[in-house]
């Protein structure tokens, strides 16, 4: 799979993430509403706040490819909690992820691989992938919105994740980030004005003015609700909860030491659990795949 994601980034970029190589780290506080209490054991979801480090950055696997590029953009954020032990969350900015199963997402990468003369995708490998899987049309054709700023987009994590209460009480959840500033968006014209890493640029500065807030809201799935599809929404008018506040105040103070480090679906706590989702019981070995990769004899920008 790692392999299959350096053919499609259209090379290996030395000491980079094989996905989202381009990003930034930042830190601040997430304060829970105390509304999930009942609902999971999970520490940072109880009453006391806890620090977060985030990981913002562009999905491509090329570091050079421009932030006003129209791709989805990543926010991975680690919750440092009580007893010295941490869980992530990693979120981006559509709803929906674009194939059901490991080996979707590996024929559809493949299908992605740059053609070696144009140094872009092949359109018609693309058509005809979608053709041979209609069912992920809908989650290949979402537009990601081009963000003014990594402060103004809404981040979902895609998959569902299993809350575990108190008395042993398990119920299917989904997260988002929402923005405090709100959703905002540039326009291909107001994007092709922009420096090439304005998003972090942007946010550094928003920073020196004040924290930059994000409400974490989950969705509560119900009996029927299918767990184990990233590609398949619940219904909207499933019950919506805002379980925290999370506020950024500045960059962290070791960029290269938080860039080294692996953000992981799979890094849990008590208190929250894999679903039944083969996407996302997989990501573990890709990402440490890729962690093994950049770190071992890879000196960045080789
Ligand atoms: C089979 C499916 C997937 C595979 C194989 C995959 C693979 C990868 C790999 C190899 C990395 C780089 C890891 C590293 O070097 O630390 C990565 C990063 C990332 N992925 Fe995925 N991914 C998958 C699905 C998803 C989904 C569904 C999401 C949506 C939440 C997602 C969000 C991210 C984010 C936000 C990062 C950047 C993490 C960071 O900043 O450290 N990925 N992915």
């Amino acid at each position: 799979m790692v392999d299959s994601m350096e053919r499609m980034a259209g090379a290996v970029y030395p000491g980079h993430r094989r996905s989202s190589a381009r990003g930034a780290c930042f830190s601040g506080v997430f304060t829970p509403t105390g509304a999930a209490a009942q609902l999971t054991v999970a520490a940072h979801l109880q009453r006391r706040p806890v620090p977060v480090t985030v990981r913002f950055s562009s999905s491509e696997g090329n570091p050079h490819v421009p932030d006003s590029a129209p791709v989805t953009r990543g926010m991975a954020a680690r919750f440092h909690l009580p007893d010295g032990t941490h869980t992530d969350l990693l979120g981006i900015t559509v709803p929906l992820f674009v194939a059901s199963t490991p080996l979707e997402f590996f024929g559809l990468t493949e299908a992605l691989r740059p053609n070696a003369e144009s140094g872009h995708p092949d359109p018609s490998r693309v058509q005809e992938y979608v053709a041979a899987h209609p069912h992920l049309a809908g989650p290949i054709t979402q537009q990601p919105p081009v963000p003014a700023s990594y402060g103004t987009a809404a981040y979902w994590a895609i998959h569902a994740f299993i809350w575990v209460d108190a008395a042993g009480g398990r119920r299917p959840v989904r997260y988002r980030w929402q923005p405090a500033a709100g959703r905002m968006n540039l326009t291909p014209e107001e994007a092709a004005t922009c420096a090439d890493d304005y998003l972090s640029g942007e946010l550094h500065e928003r920073l020196r003015r004040g924290p930059v807030a994000f409400t974490l809201h989950v969705q509560r799935g119900e009996p029927g609700d299918p767990t184990d599809n990233p590609t398949v929404a619940w219904p909207a008018e499933r019950s919506d909860v805002a379980v925290g506040q999370l506020e950024l105040t500045g960059p962290v103070d070791d960029q290269e030491y938080w860039s080294a480090q692996r953000f992981d679906p799979g890094h849990l706590t008590a208190g929250i659990e894999l679903s039944d989702d083969p996407v996302l019981a997989f990501r573990s070995r890709a990402y440490a795949e890729s962690y093994r990769r950049r770190n071992e004899n890879e000196p960045k920008g080789m």
